[in-house]
């Protein structure tokens, strides 16, 4: 694995006295597609701004494909793409001019070719010629992605790509990032929808008060702290707890009327652990009206972390 993005001790405190980063360690490989997921004002945004060059760091060291950003700063920047949440200018300009622009502010020659290839995958060619200002707000995503890649950039930013755009550019948006990775482009993206991380993302890094909580691949991070929850309606309330049970972590609840268990380990350990459950129920005479059982996602997961972490923050 080779690593493109090295950042360590990478600390921001802000005139007001806001601490946004906080001695963040992070390592992105070439080829990921990385999220970041944490809760509004987390530091995300902060983050991709102090490797774009926007923001500038109180201290910490940031590495990019081998160049050290403090000192060459300009080589490492020029083979990174950012979409941001907004566009901020290039209003009155047309499209296709608008996207060239970008790639000429990095020094590259014009590639016509390039440009065209880039508006026809984000279905923006045959608006080529419009005034940015007169597209609808998914077109003028769709924009900013285009300038993100007008340069090529082998390590692509995308800070919540899909906040508030309808379900079909969402789709199609997950497609073209998807491409880009099938093209060897390593990306990181900042997100809200969990979902999105669920969909794409290789690894994971949860962030919260400017601070790295975990990171871990996906998949190991859903077996790790994934979780089976199943209620089980009684027919019959229950007083208390029948010894069979004992073993099982499980709990009455709702006055007696339904019994809880959370358990397993996202190995489908849980849900052998509810079949053994409905069968000692059903030996110690106990009957049932209904099980509802699920495991737990990525959100449950994101939501458990961030909430154990604002306990012993209040402790
Ligand atoms: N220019 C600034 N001056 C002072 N404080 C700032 C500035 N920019 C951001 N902050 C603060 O830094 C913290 C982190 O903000 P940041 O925008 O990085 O969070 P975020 O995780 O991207 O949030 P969101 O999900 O809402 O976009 C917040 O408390 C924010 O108010």
């Amino acid at each position: 694995m080779t690593a493109i993005l090295e950042i360590s001790g990478l600390t921001k405190r802000y005139a007001s006295g806001l601490v946004a980063l906080d001695d963040v360690d992070l390592t992105i490989n070439k080829g990921e597609i990385f999220a970041l997921l944490g809760p509004n004002g987390a530091g995300k945004t902060t983050l991709i701004g102090a490797v774009c060059g926007l923001v500038r760091p109180t201290a910490g060291i940031m590495r990019a494909f081998g160049h050290d950003m403090a000192t060459d700063w300009r080589r490492a920047r020029a083979r990174i793409g950012l979409v941001p949440q907004e566009l901020s200018t290039d209003m009155f300009e047309p499209v296709e001019r608008a996207v060239a622009y970008s790639r000429g502010l990095f020094g590259l020659a014009p590639n016509p070719a390039h440009i065209e290839q880039v508006l026809r995958s984000l279905s923006l060619w045959e608006k080529r010629k419009d005034r940015i200002m007169t597209l609808s707000g998914g077109m003028k995503r769709r924009v900013l992605i285009a300038k993100a890649l007008a340069h090529e950039p082998d390590l692509l930013f995308l800070d919540e790509p899909t906040a508030g755009v309808d379900v079909e550019l969402r789709r199609d948006m997950w497609r073209l990032i998807g491409a880009m990775r099938e093209r060897g482009v390593t990306i990181i993206l900042t997100t809200h929808y969990i979902e999105e991380a669920e969909e794409m993302a290789d690894r994971v890094g949860i962030i919260r008060k400017g601070r790295i909580l975990m990171v871990d691949d996906k998949a190991a991070m859903m077996k790790r702290l994934g979780r089976t929850e199943a209620v089980i309606t009684l027919a019959q309330p229950l007083a208390e707890l029948p010894a069979a049970l004992a073993a099982l972590t499980v709990s009455l609840e709702n006055g007696g009327t339904s019994i809880c268990y959370r358990g397993g380990d996202g190995t489908g350990k849980g849900k052998a652990e509810v079949a053994e459950l409905t069968k000692a129920l059903v030996r110690a005479g106990i009957d049932y009206t209904g099980i509802d059982i699920h495991d737990s996602s990525l959100e449950d997961i994101f939501v458990d972390l961030v909430e154990e972490q604002e306990v012993e923050g209040a402790a």
